[in-house]
């Protein structure tokens, strides 16, 4: 199968978004009308720009409203199309697309759309051209995939097909099982598209919602893998009507769409039992983060560690690097060194996370999958830890992941470090809950498919946090052990907390670490002890608190007291957080607890933790010496 994709889905003129489409690796493309109209290319000229970028010209769309028409307005289809042809012939593609008449005034009777397609067929093959036939999901009369396979098997013609389009036909819920009954031989393009499950107009829902493969809801992957099971061959072709993507960088956006269709591809293999052509993505376990803390002389970040319970158990041998400890598996790097990657993370954002660490069964193959999805690879990092090549992926905002197997991690803490436990193993209560990193509303999708290409990961629902300055998106990516679980969020305004960080960093970055405790009062108190700067919740929470879910008073002026945000599911699993103040007015830590399988994030608490979080950036900054 090619890898292609629709102009319409980057951003650009016709020549960007072509260069970017072939940047990103794909070997041909749709050339959408609108692009070409609007590009001060010849038909000639985007013949040879796309022979130069190695492109091939898969269609040129869309025809619309063709069928069913009479008398002159038919003699006007037809003369359009021969001038279609024309230009067709000159830019160099074989195969135009017709998509389904939306016309009132058109008739929906198929003996008269058969005949016209069979004339548009045999006109065609004079010049030997095709045309492929697609059932728009809002078409007037042909609006199914199914429709259109009969119609194009009743012309009979080798030169006209149909075009499959994922969305039009997934949004429509027509079953995949549908695919089976195909001939291949009449499929002449497959168009991808994903969208997020909405319940709206189908038109708006296409035009503007349409997203990558792996970034919406929508059974793609059992979608290719039925067309793979039928013996299709032919161009796989992203075509993405998206608002963000259109004011994204077209660059960014191709190399999405790639990573996406590669990934998409071996789901399907997978699915059908035949193996995948990538190593198989990793089940993913947090087991450090790595704070850049060159610049905080006063040691804000160590103290804060130490306030919330982990303890410093290593100092780096030859390095100014120290290793903290929450619990067994809870490890924290505090890097001082500036000159390292650390250093000049630090230099360009501040003082925050500038790596993480990931256990994976296999370091090597989780690298290769990230480098065969057209990851940014380090294969041996200059700040690496570890006397073993430990590989790691540019991620968010340029910090890094690194993958460690077991043999990465055998002694690796014993070995680097001075250890003030021999054993290494420091007692302990906190482990890593979630990390939570703000992104470009603009990128908000890339970061959704990076990770959840990469890892094990399942998409939650995303929703809506409201922030006084603004909406903040929220999405949730986590393997089903919860060994590790990031949001993502993107603000659209400039007034949010959100963006506040991204200009206080200078881009998309980790916003907050969750620590999860199995005893938040006694934590509460532990922090309170030491300082700890905490967030102030307002007294109006706590009384609505108790109203709606009919709490015992003493328990919560309990919480009231320690300044803790609680939620509870529909299962009885209730959700305990605290927040501690901001560090340079970005980075801050949670504390959690889970009770009772609970598995959200408190969304219902976040309007009010972003609202004392803005009383708070208001009143000052954190006036706060570590002790
Ligand atoms: O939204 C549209 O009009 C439109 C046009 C061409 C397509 O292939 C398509 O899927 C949608
Ligand atoms: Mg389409």
């Amino acid at each position: 199968m090619l890898d292609s994709i629709a102009t319409v889905s980057l951003s650009g003129t016709l020549r960007e978004k072509l260069e970017a489409i072939a940047d990103a690796g794909f070997t041909a493309a749709e050339i959408f009308e609108n692009d070409f109209v609007a590009s001060d290319l010849s038909a000639v000229d985007l013949r040879l720009l796309m022979m130069d970028l190695g492109l091939r010209n898969v269609v040129y769309q869309p025809f619309r409203d063709f069928e069913g028409l009479s008398g002159d307005a038919r003699i006007r289809a037809f003369d359009r199309a021969e001038r279609k042809f024309d230009l067709m012939q000159a830019m160099g593609t074989d195969l135009l697309l017709v998509c389904s008449s939306t016309l009132e005034a058109a008739s929906g009777d198929h003996a008269r759309i058969v005949a016209d397609f069979h004339e548009l067929g045999e006109r065609a093959a004079t010049r030997g051209l095709r045309i492929a036939y697609e059932a728009l999901a809002w078409g007037r009369y042909v609006n199914d995939h199914r429709v259109v396979a009969q119609i194009v098997q009743q012309v009979g013609l080798p030169s006209v097909g149909m075009v499959l389009d994922s969305f039009h036909s997934l949004s429509r819920k027509i079953p995949v099982s549908s695919l089976e009954n195909i001939d291949p031989q009449s499929i002449f393009l497959v168009q991808m598209a994903d969208a997020p499950i909405m319940d709206m107009d189908l038109l708006q829902w296409s035009r503007h919602f349409r997203c990558m493969p792996l970034q919406g809801g929508l059974p793609v992957t059992e979608w290719v893998a039925a067309l793979m099971q039928i013996g299709y061959q032919g161009p796989l072709s992203l075509e993405i009507f998206n608002d963000r993507f259109r004011a994204g960088l077209s660059k960014t956006i191709a190399v999405d769409g790639r990573r996406s269709l590669i990934a998409l591809r071996d789901d399907a293999s997978r699915l059908l039992g035949k193996g995948g052509t990538l190593p198989a993505r990793s089940p993913a376990e947090l087991t450090f983060v790595e704070f850049s803390a060159a610049q905080d002389a006063e040691g804000v970040i160590a103290g804060m560690l130490q306030a919330i319970g982990l303890r410093k158990v290593g100092r780096h041998r030859h390095r100014a690097v120290d290793l903290w400890q929450g619990g067994a598996n809870t490890h924290v790097v505090v890097n001082r060194e500036s000159h390292s990657l650390a250093g000049s993370f630090g230099l360009m954002h501040g003082q925050g996370i500038c790596a993480i660490g990931v256990r994976v069964p296999n370091r090597v193959d989780a690298a290769r999958r990230a480098q065969a999805l057209g990851m940014s690879i380090i294969e041996d990092p200059a700040d690496n830890l570890s006397q073993h090549a430990i590989p790691a992926a540019r991620a968010v905002g340029g910090s890094l992941v690194y993958f460690l197997d077991d043999e990465a991690l055998d002694g690796l803490w014993q070995r680097e470090f001075e250890m003030a436990h021999p054993d290494g193993v420091a007692k302990g209560d906190l482990h890593f809950d979630h990390l939570a990193a703000i992104v470009r509303y603009d990128e908000f999708l890339s970061w959704v498919l990076y990770w959840s290409s990469l890892f094990d990961l399942h998409a939650c629902q995303e929703v809506d946090l409201i922030d006084p300055g603004g909406v903040v998106q929220s999405q949730a990516l986590e393997n089903k052990d919860g060994f590790l679980r990031l949001t993502l969020n993107g603000a659209l305004g400039a007034r949010t907390l959100a963006s506040r960080f991204e200009r206080h960093f200078l881009g998309s970055g980790y916003q907050h670490l969750a620590l999860r405790t199995d005893d938040i009062f006694a934590c509460a108190i532990r922090m309170k002890r030491a300082g700890l700067p905490i967030l102030a919740i307002a007294r109006n929470y706590y009384d609505d608190l108790q109203a709606r879910f009919d709490l015992d008073g003493a328990f919560v002026a309990r919480l009231a007291a320690s300044n803790i945000l609680y939620d509870r599911d529909a299962g009885g699993g209730e959700f305990f957080q605290i927040f501690s103040r901001a560090i340079d007015r970005a980075f801050f830590f949670e504390i959690v607890q889970r009770k009772n399988s609970y598995n959200q994030y408190g969304a219902a608490n976040t309007q009010v933790r972003l609202t004392a979080q803005r009383r708070a950036g208001q009143a000052s900054n954190i006036d706060w010496c570590p002790v």
